[in-house]
């Protein structure tokens, strides 16, 4: 019988073991220690396992907030929904765990063509999202190009000496400003945008069609925080 006195966090600490992921410093069982110990088991429970990046739990949380925060502030905010091509292929030809090495591959070039305020998240096999606050429309589509060239051009690692290349499908939405609407309703959008990608022959990006406003030079090194060529560093 445990004794309801007394925490036992043996699980919890083997979670953080068999994940690789560094055990509490300090004192066992003080208040920093047991703090640090629910901080990363709280960044543990939000991450996806295979790739890093936010879960699907965490993207459908930000994504309410995100269209919350549109309704309320009027800044726009773009939601652009991946989809690896002709995945099944990799799987069949290359095997399971070559899949998983290009969904790892995928997930890494996502993170690293996104701001630190954008969230990007794998929402299932092959599937990933990215919310893009603060996004103007007349930037979208470069910047959901820019995720996948960086994607197209990836030769990815898959065994001692094979290499592979894909790409995405990209479609993405902006969330209605000023208006109340609902997450659901924002993440349909993007779906079928991504659906039309799929269909006029994947490979690229397909954007909502919203009214493109003027945007000065100005906003845009603020976007892109570099040269008004588009590209981050
Ligand atoms: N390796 C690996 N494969 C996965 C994982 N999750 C889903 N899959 C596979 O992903 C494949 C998805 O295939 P489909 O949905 O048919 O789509 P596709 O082949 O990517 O084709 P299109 O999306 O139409 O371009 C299936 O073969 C799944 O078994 C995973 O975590 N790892």
């Amino acid at each position: 019988m445990p004794d309801p006195g007394v925490l036992n966090l043996d699980r919890a600490l083997q979670l953080l073991r068999q994940t690789g992921q560094e055990l509490p410093q300090g004192l066992p069982g003080s208040g920093a220690w047991l703090q640090s110990l629910v901080d990363k088991l709280c960044d543990l429970s939000s991450r996806d396992a295979l790739t890093g990046l936010a879960n699907r739990r965490t993207f459908e949380s930000a994504l309410n907030r995100e269209i919350d925060r549109v309704a309320r502030s009027g800044e726009p905010a773009l939601l652009l929904y991946l989809d690896i091509d002709h995945f099944k292929r990799v799987n069949d030809s290359h095997g399971h765990s070559c899949g998983d090495a290009v969904i790892k591959a995928v997930a890494q070039a996502i993170g690293e063509s996104v701001r630190p305020m954008d969230l990007a998240a794998r929402i299932g096999g092959e599937e990933f999202a990215i919310i893009l606050p603060n996004c103007p429309p007349a930037f979208g589509q470069t910047v959901a190009e820019r995720v996948r060239l960086r994607i197209e051009s990836r030769a990815i690692d898959v065994g001692p000496s094979q290499r592979l290349g894909v790409t995405v499908s990209i479609g993405g939405a902006f969330a209605p400003q000023w208006v109340r609407s609902s997450a659901s309703l924002w993440a349909e959008r993007a779906d079928l945008q991504l659906y039309r990608a799929k269909s006029e022959g994947r490979n690229r990006t397909c954007l909502e069609p919203t009214p493109v406003s003027l945007v000065s030079a100005e906003e845009k090194g603020l976007l892109f925080g570099s040269s008004p060529s588009g590209d981050i560093a």
